[in-house]
């Protein structure tokens, strides 16, 4: 099966604000999608509601298959999840976090080695409390990756990394990109999105307003530079000076 996520006409408001209007979207196998929007555009409530935990008001959703609401314990073995903060006893230490996190699957993949990778290595015994924001951005990362998932949903991937790690982060992610590892993202970096991602959708107050490649936003924009034809899609349209 070529398509692992597929997503029709989902809509999601709140009160009498609509935040996610009419979505569609599909992923295939191998594929790295971004999302992309600005603050509020409603990227993480799109992917809530994908993933069920949060109800959508009306469209389809499937992954691997499966619906998430419906076949969730089945589908959660293979789907990974960076969440931006994780409920965790105070003083737990990383290596025991990782532990509890792998004890939830079946099948695994070796946390150390997952640390490894991410640079964690030495904070193995420390406790997650005392991490710096982005060494816990990456051990959420490697939490996500433990049950050795076929699908990784990565909100606000690098978001609170250096430069350094955001790159690695970036290899790293490739790296299971050609292993088959299908990505679904949210970015608000442009050069990482250009780095990574195989096609975009941007949002704008809960529209589509492009969805793609790259290289066809850039076409069908008066700019050159992916940035700008990002902002002159997801922020009220740029004046002709700034072209
Ligand atoms: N539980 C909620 N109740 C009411 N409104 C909400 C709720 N959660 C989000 N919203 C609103 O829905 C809109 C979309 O929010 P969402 O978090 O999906 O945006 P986002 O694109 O992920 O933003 P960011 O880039 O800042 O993370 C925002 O206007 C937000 O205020």
């Amino acid at each position: 099966m070529n398509t692992t996520i597929r997503v029709e006409h989902l809509k999601k408001s709140y009160g009498n604000t609509c935040v996610v209007n009419d979505i569609s979207l599909s992923v295939n196998k191998g594929e790295v999608f971004g999302l992309l929007g600005a603050n509020g555009a409603g990227k993480s409530t799109t992917i809530e509601c994908i993933l069920g935990t949060r109800q959508a008001d009306s469209g389809t959703v499937e992954i691997l298959g499966m619906c998430p609401t419906k076949e969730r314990k089945c589908l959660f073995e293979n789907v990974g999840v960076q969440f931006q903060e994780s409920n965790y006893q105070d003083k737990i230490l990383v290596s025991e976090l990782c532990e509890e996190t792998q004890c939830l699957y079946k099948e695994v993949t070796d946390y150390k080695i997952l640390l490894e990778q991410f640079g964690l290595s030495d904070k193995l015994k420390s406790p997650v409390s005392e991490l710096s924001g982005g060494q816990k951005q990456k051990l959420f990362i490697v939490l996500a990756l433990i049950p050795n998932p076929k699908v990784v949903f990565l909100d606000e991937l690098t978001t609170g990394l250096d430069t350094k790690a955001r790159r690695d982060v970036w290899k790293c992610l490739s790296e299971l990109k050609k292993k088959g590892l299908t990505i679904f993202l949210t970015s608000h970096f442009m050069d990482e999105v250009e780095n990574l991602c195989d096609r975009i959708m941007i949002l704008k107050k809960g529209n589509t307003v492009f969805s793609g490649t790259i290289e066809e936003a850039i076409a069908s924009s008066p700019y050159k530079e992916f940035e700008e034809v990002y902002l002159w899609y997801a922020e009220e349209e740029m004046t002709n000076e700034n072209i």
